[in-house]
């Protein structure tokens, strides 16, 4: 199938290379032409696992990127709208969807072949059918459900792991106003065989995608709030959670014999809080959606405010630690929102830098990956290292704010220090008996355990 992708962010660049590469044409389509012209020279602009090989197999065979909307449309059998949809403040900002749809309108206006236009985006339920498909119809002075197709397929993937998820979805939702919109969609994902595929109305699939991320936010504000009590209970809210795991409605036991994911805390494991550049807005944005609707939600509202308070968890682990925290040189480890991208969109790093700053510290940043992103958007005053050794050198205290694997390096590093910072786990990356100076997200901070010797 011949597929325009408007917009070539982390969903459609993913979207654009993943589709190319099962065998589909693709015109990618960006206003950015920094963007474009490293697509077209088999640059991926964003970290991502494996991007880089996928583009090098389809550009410019099956994928390319241009600026010239009218032309992919015109050229495309499916057109998919994977512009931003941000959080402004009191509602989701459509402005970006909006002027897409009617770009995509007029390019249809002069189109003899019938078109589906599917939203890729995340939109509030109701945007397809009520705010996109009257755009498009007004734009190009045809009718929907006759002239042209429209549909919703939300987008599930994962940074930092985008290209596997977009490759193995655990399932494929379709909306759309008719069957012809449906079987369309259902046609672009046929070279994905055995994938489940939920073929529903665009609302119900806008709500899936709202209620499958605030789903996700709730059980980690929750597992953030049972860490902070469990902490000042006097227990370790990992062990809470191993033991809380086990039960098989949350790790069931497979006809094997094994368990799914053993051991794996997924979205149970107390932290630092979420971020990104879609738990937070999507939370706020559905909100929003239903106080609009007279349906507030006030389990929502707190799973928001529980996460607007965590990172200052860290903050205070610090605080208790040292009397006073101006003149501390504190090692920031980890930028970006979580590990494997260069994202720090919404970043507990970044806030727990600033409020740092603000208290006098003097940071010293490190990232594998996303320092040149974190360093655009901090200020001067924080210093970057290049690695791990070099921004730990000399630290009163060690915040770990992304789960980077590399960092696991840090307690035989700790180990040779004569003198050896405070290291204060906002991840629980570490095992709190490898470290004897060790402080973390849910677990107390006068405990009995039982410390290794140094080596
Ligand atoms: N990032 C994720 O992991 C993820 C996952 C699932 C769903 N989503 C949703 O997908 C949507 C896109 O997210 P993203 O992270 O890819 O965004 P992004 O900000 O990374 O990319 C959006 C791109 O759209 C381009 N753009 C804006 N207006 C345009 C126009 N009129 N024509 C052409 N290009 C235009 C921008 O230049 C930008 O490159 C959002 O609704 C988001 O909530 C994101
Ligand atoms: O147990 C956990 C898991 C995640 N996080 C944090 O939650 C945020 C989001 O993490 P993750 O879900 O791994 O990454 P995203 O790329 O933001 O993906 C989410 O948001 C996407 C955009 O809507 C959806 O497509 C995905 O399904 C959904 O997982 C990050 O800050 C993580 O550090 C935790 O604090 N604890």
């Amino acid at each position: 199938m011949r597929v325009a992708i408007i917009g070539t962010g982390y969903v459609g660049l993913v979207s654009g290379a993943c589709l190319a590469h099962k065998g589909h044409i693709v015109q990618c389509v960006d206003i950015d032409h920094r963007k474009i012209d490293m697509i077209n020279s088999r640059r991926p602009p964003i970290h991502e696992a494996g991007l880089e090989d996928v583009l090098a197999s389809v550009v410019p065979e099956r994928l390319s990127a241009t600026a010239d909307l009218a032309a992919a449309v015109n050229g495309a059998d499916l057109t998919m709208i994977a512009v931003g949809t941000p959080f402004n403040g009191s509602e989701i900002d459509l402005t970006y969807i909006e002027k897409a749809a009617w770009q995509i309108g007029e390019a249809l206006a002069t189109k003899d072949e019938y078109h589906v236009v599917v939203v890729k985006s995340t939109v509030v339920p109701g945007t397809t059918e009520t705010v996109v498909l009257p755009i498009l119809e007004r734009a190009s002075g045809k009718k929907a459900g006759i002239d042209f197709g429209v549909g919703m397929n939300p987008e599930f993937l994962k940074e930092g792991e985008a290209i596997a998820d977009f490759m193995n979805p655990d399932r494929v939702v379709i909306g759309g106003i008719d069957d012809a919109s449906i079987d369309r969609q259902a046609e672009l994902y046929s070279p994905f065989p055995g994938v489940d595929i939920v073929r529903t109305t665009p609302s119900t699939a806008e709500m899936v995608k709202y209620t499958s991320n605030a789903l996700l936010a709730t059980l980690i504000s929750f597992s953030n709030e049972i860490g902070n009590t469990s902490a000042a209970l006097g227990v370790d809210a990992m062990e809470v959670m191993k033991g809380v795991h086990l039960d098989k409605r949350f790790s069931p036991i497979l006809p094997d014999g094994q368990r799914v994911r053993p051991g794996m805390l997924s979205y149970l494991a107390p932290g630092c809080g979420f971020g990104g550049s879609c738990f937070p807005k999507d939370v706020k944005s559905i909100i929003a959606h239903g106080q609009r609707l007279g349906q507030p939600m006030r389990l929502l509202e707190a799973v928001a405010s529980v996460n607007a308070d965590q990172p200052s968890q860290m903050i205070n682990m610090l605080e208790g630690r040292f009397r006073e925290l101006r003149g501390l040189k504190v090692a920031v480890l980890g930028m970006a929102f979580k590990p494997g991208t260069d994202d720090v969109r919404e970043s507990p790093a970044i806030a727990v830098t600033r409020t740092l700053i603000d208290k006098g510290v003097q940071v010293v940043g490190y990232d594998p990956i996303a320092r040149s992103a974190a360093q655009a958007i901090l200020p001067e005053v924080v210093e970057f290292e290049e690695n791990l050794a070099a921004a730990v050198a000399d630290a009163d205290a060690i915040l770990i704010m992304t789960a980077w694997a590399e960092l696991r390096a840090l307690p035989a590093m700790l180990a040779d220090m004569d003198t050896p910072p405070v290291l204060i786990d906002g991840r629980r990356l570490i095992d709190k008996s490898a470290v004897r100076d060790y402080l973390a997200i849910g677990l107390p901070t006068t405990r009995e355990f039982s410390p290794v010797e140094p080596a």
